[in-house]
């Protein structure tokens, strides 16, 4: 099973979090060793509820600490309206985790989009790639970012970030963050990393939780559709790890993995 994507299955979210914050404390210091910062990207859904019992829970010792000052948050996709609007991706993080960090914890660097760009999406996706030739150095130079971790989510559908099944956008190779006008979900109007991007990260972690999940769970690993989450196990292979609990994997025969870092 080299090069293949890890799976990781437990018994519900309880004891999902504690490993899930173990794979992200891990990344988080290799990341810190590399560049002295911890590069993230996040996505919305049902995420952040999930990483906000990961990593709100109490250090369980000195190699455990969540270095929140070290931590540079970007959005893997965004929906284009307002920051408190309810559909917000950087509100829903912000009401699951940003806003319940204890009093006196040195805040992370957080990059939201630019709102005045909300009703230009091509401009709005422009703008916030702008974000990350900053913070990863000239597009000159780099060909493309390179996120120490990106946490993603996987709709009932097998999309992921605003990557959508059959979408013209998964044949995106230039762009590194690329605006959609027609997303199936609500609401249409998005921006979200491309697929060259997320597939460039030195780790992605996906996170699906539910029996809602299982069905779409069988056609990524078992099936040959080409659909989004797929795409990136495919193009990310053992650089790629599912935190499920078994409900979404139920019926599903990709074999486990015992978690280890
Ligand atoms: O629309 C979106 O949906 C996906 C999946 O959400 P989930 O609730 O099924 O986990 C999410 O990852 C993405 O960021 C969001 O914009």
């Amino acid at each position: 099973m080299a090069h293949q994507a890890n799976l990781y299955a437990f018994s519900g979210v309880d004891t999902l979090a504690p490993a899930l914050r173990a794979y992200v404390v891990a990344c988080q210091e290799t990341g810190i060793q590399r560049h002295g910062v911890f590069k993230v990207g996040v996505s919305g859904g049902s995420l952040p509820k999930t990483l906000a019992q990961a990593l709100l829970a109490p250090a369980a010792g000195d190699n455990d600490t969540v270095k929140w000052a070290k931590w540079e948050i970007f959005f893997a996709d965004e929906r284009a309206v307002p920051l408190d609007h309810a559909d917000s991706n950087y509100a829903l993080l912000k009401a699951e985790l940003l806003d319940k960090l204890p009093s006196g914890t040195p805040k992370p660097l957080v990059h939201p989009i630019d709102v005045e760009q909300l009703n230009d999406t091509q401009e709005l996706a422009d703008q916030y790639e702008q974000v990350l030739v900053r913070s990863f150095a000239s597009r000159d130079s780099v060909k493309l970012p390179i996120f120490d971790l990106l946490l993603l989510g996987c709709g009932p559908d097998g999309h992921t970030c605003s990557l959508f099944p059959g979408h013209a956008l998964l044949r995106e190779t230039s762009a590194w963050v690329a605006p959609i006008e027609d997303s199936p979900k609500p609401p249409p109007r998005r921006i979200t990393l491309t697929l060259p991007v997320v597939n460039h990260a030195v780790r992605v972690a996906f996170v699906a939780t539910g029996a809602g999940k299982k069905e779409i769970m069988r056609e990524i690993f078992e099936s040959d559709k080409g659909l989004p989450c797929a795409l990136v196990n495919e193009g990310t292979g053992e650089r790629c790890s599912w935190f499920v609990d078994n409900a979404a994997v139920e019926g599903v025969s990709y074999p486990r993995r015992p978690f280890s870092l």
